[in-house]
């Protein structure tokens, strides 16, 4: 089986514990994102069956505007059908002026004429009432596309779109390890869109459609029971067609989804990764391998147009072959003086046409109601994953914790088989500051990972003040949590707006002070805007010191009790870890502090020092101890101070 690896988010690098292109730091965490649906779900139905009846559930929230947009489609339908009749009556009028023995002709609607009217006048007359419904039809044509937009655009795509998104930051981390970002950023964006299509290009054409038939239809039989039934002789050969197109094209579409999940990972890693991109020379390897995936794409959907174009001409043709049919035996019975010219044979073929233009739109319906379902599934497969981690319903939010964390004999694993940690059983007291080292690889952020609840162990317990994780309330847990990593995410906002991220309404003499206490402060009013100055998309126009600062100011603004800190001096120079951990000293002060670092110059002050090695805890003790015992930790000592320093390195 694959591995999985510790993984750096493709926006943000942030290690592991970023959501993606969400961005979603653990601080967004903080109290704002407490869980509330239940885990115990069923495995959910994803048939066609089970999908139309949850599309149509979801457009019933809709339910007024859409009885809105179908009165108004009805009003165009019986408009349509009015100025048909007026045409077979102006025809029959014609007929009968030219030879007025024609016995078929009638007043418009049996109204009576005005009298006196001349022939000619009474034809301008009816001409008139034609382009008058015409124009009518067309306003409310317009009114009913307008009202379906709008429902769709502004309803239904954006509550779904709010919806997905929504869940998505409450979903687990498990859920993100599992998913790609590409394919998270098509389910909120195209498939929460084609959801909506399920509305707009689906259920309404049909209910239109079925509209159109009972009226139409209605009328046609009062015209002639039999040249009806003849004319919809090839009904069911086209219910059939239907039926196969949609298990052909089915497939098509779903592999269409992945497609273009696959090239929208390409575009947001190389978005991301530009800067390695061309660091490495490799910009013509990332073009050919999105030229690839482009032209897969593309291949593809060439592939489901052929199918959808090979139907829709069949179907279109099939509907045609009905108006021979009228002609022919419609013709004989007005030869025969069984139906009218104008207001029989003539409206009748009106009808048709207008009925087979809607009959030959199953195949655009058939078509997207297929792209449909295969967006919902994709969007509902998101909506109705349960959340991991979540409180109970009787949480506890205790105001006050003191900060004593305990690991008692915690294992954990990502896959459920191999142990990433394995029996780690510690304590730090309140204001205590602990630190891990050990071995890329060894566990060291997942261990930190367990404490604000990222992932819960999957044996033995991690508690605060003697409260198991899972008895707190999470988000009254990680608003106490803060958290600096090796490399943090800024969003592209104010300076302030950044250190302020967990605690918006913080004033703005907290967020100063944060910053002092972060030494922030100094390089933050030397730039021209200060504590208003834009920091460019993922902070790129600051250093890597300055970024690490600004982390350090926004943990320490939500005055956590517990301070995480993953080997946040790892990735500057020697000068500036030694700024930062001045900052991260102030900061610390006074909190439960777990500190990852493999700088013997990082970790050497903590109270106390576990050293990692595949999952446990190998060692224990001051650095001074360590220094003093065979094994790992003197090993990294040596490596990084020499092997003559043992007097330097059991100095502070
Ligand atoms: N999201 C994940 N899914 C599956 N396995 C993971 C995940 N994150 C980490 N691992 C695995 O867990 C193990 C421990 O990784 P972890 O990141 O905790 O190590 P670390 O000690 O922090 O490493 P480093 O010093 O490189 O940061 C590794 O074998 C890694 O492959």
């Amino acid at each position: 089986m694959e591995r999985i690896l510790p993984r750096s988010c493709l926006f943000c690098n942030t290690k592991i514990y970023c959501f993606n292109f969400l961005c979603f730091t653990p601080m967004i965490k903080g109290g704002s994102i407490m869980s509330t649906e239940s885990s115990t779900v069923q495995a959910p139905d994803y048939s066609t069956g089970a999908l139309a009846r949850r599309l149509w559930g979801l457009v019933g929230e809709y339910r007024s505007d859409c009885l809105k947009i179908l009165l108004v489609q009805l009003g165009v339908v019986i408009l349509t059908l009015v100025a048909l009749a007026l045409t077979g009556t102006a025809i029959d009028f014609l007929h009968h002026s030219i030879d007025p023995a024609s016995s078929n002709f009638r007043e418009p609607f049996y109204f009576p004429w005005l009298p006196g009217h001349s022939p000619m006048l009474r034809i301008v007359e009816l001409s008139a009432l034609i382009l008058f419904f015409a124009l009518l039809r067309t306003w409310l044509n317009y009114k009913a596309f307008m009202m379906l937009a709008v429902t769709t655009e502004k309803d239904i795509v954006a509550t779904l779109r709010s919806r997905v998104y929504d869940k998505m930051q409450r979903l687990s981390f498990r859920f993100f390890d599992a998913n790609a970002s590409g394919s998270l950023i098509n389910r909120v964006t195209g498939d929460s869109r084609g959801v909506a299509m399920f509305f707009n290009a689906v259920l309404i054409p049909a209910i239109i459609l079925i509209l159109s038939l009972g009226v139409y239809l209605a009328y046609m039989i009062h015209l002639s029971l039999s040249l009806t039934l003849v004319s919809l002789a090839t009904t069911p050969l086209l219910w059939w067609l239907t039926t196969r197109f949609s298990k052909v094209v089915q497939p098509e579409y779903t592999r269409n989804r992945e497609l273009m999940d696959k090239l929208v990972l390409t575009l947001s890693e190389s978005v991301q990764g530009a800067q390695v991109i061309k660091g490495f020379s490799r910009q013509k390897d990332r073009k050919a391998k999105f030229g690839a995936i482009n032209d897969e794409v593309s291949s593809h959907q060439n592939e489901i147009f052929e199918k959808v174009s090979r139907f829709t001409p069949i179907v279109e043709f099939i509907t045609q072959f009905n108006i021979i049919i009228v002609l022919s035996y419609g013709g004989w019975l007005v030869i025969e003086g069984k139906l009218p010219l104008g207001a029989g044979l003539i409206v009748f073929a009106g009808l048709l046409q207008q009925l087979s233009n809607q009959v030959a739109n199953i195949a655009n319906l058939a078509n997207t109601a297929q792209q449909s379902f295969i967006c919902a599934k994709r969007v509902f497969e998101v909506l109705d994953k349960p959340l991991e981690i979540q409180s109970k319903p009787n949480a506890l939010s205790p105001h006050d914790l003191r900060g004593e964390l305990e690991f008692q004999t915690v294992s954990f694993s990502y896959d459920g088989d191999d142990a990433e940690l394995e029996n780690i059983s510690f304590k730090a007291s309140p204001g205590q500051k602990i630190g891990f080292i050990g071995a890329t690889g060894s566990g060291k952020s997942t261990l930190l990972s367990l404490i604000p609840r990222f992932y819960d162990p999957s044996q033995g317990c991690v508690r605060i003040d003697g409260h198991d994780l899972r008895d707190l309330d999470l988000g009254a847990l990680r608003a106490r949590i803060g958290l600096v990593f090796q490399e943090n995410f800024l969003f592209s906002n104010t300076i302030a707006a950044n250190i302020a991220f967990g605690h918006p309404e913080a004033s703005f003499e907290k967020i100063q002070r944060a910053a002092q206490l972060a030494s922030a402060e100094e390089f933050i009013t030397s730039l021209p805007d200060g504590y208003n100055t834009i920091i460019g998309e993922d902070g790129v126009n600051l250093s890597g010191g300055q970024r690490q600062r600004i982390s350090i100011a926004r943990a320490i603004l939500l005055e956590p009790t517990i301070l995480l800190l993953d080997d946040p001096t790892a990735s500057v120079d020697a000068e500036t870890e030694k700024d930062i951990l001045d900052s991260l000293e102030t900061a610390s002060a006074g909190r439960t502090t777990i500190l990852i670092s493999n700088r013997i110059s990082a970790i050497r002050k903590c109270d106390r020092i576990h050293v990692l090695d595949r999952g446990r805890i190998v060692q224990s003790g001051t650095h001074e101890e360590l220094v003093s015992q065979n094994g790992i930790y003197r090993t990294f000592t040596h490596i990084q101070y020499g092997e003559s320093s043992r007097q330097e390195v059991s100095e502070p």
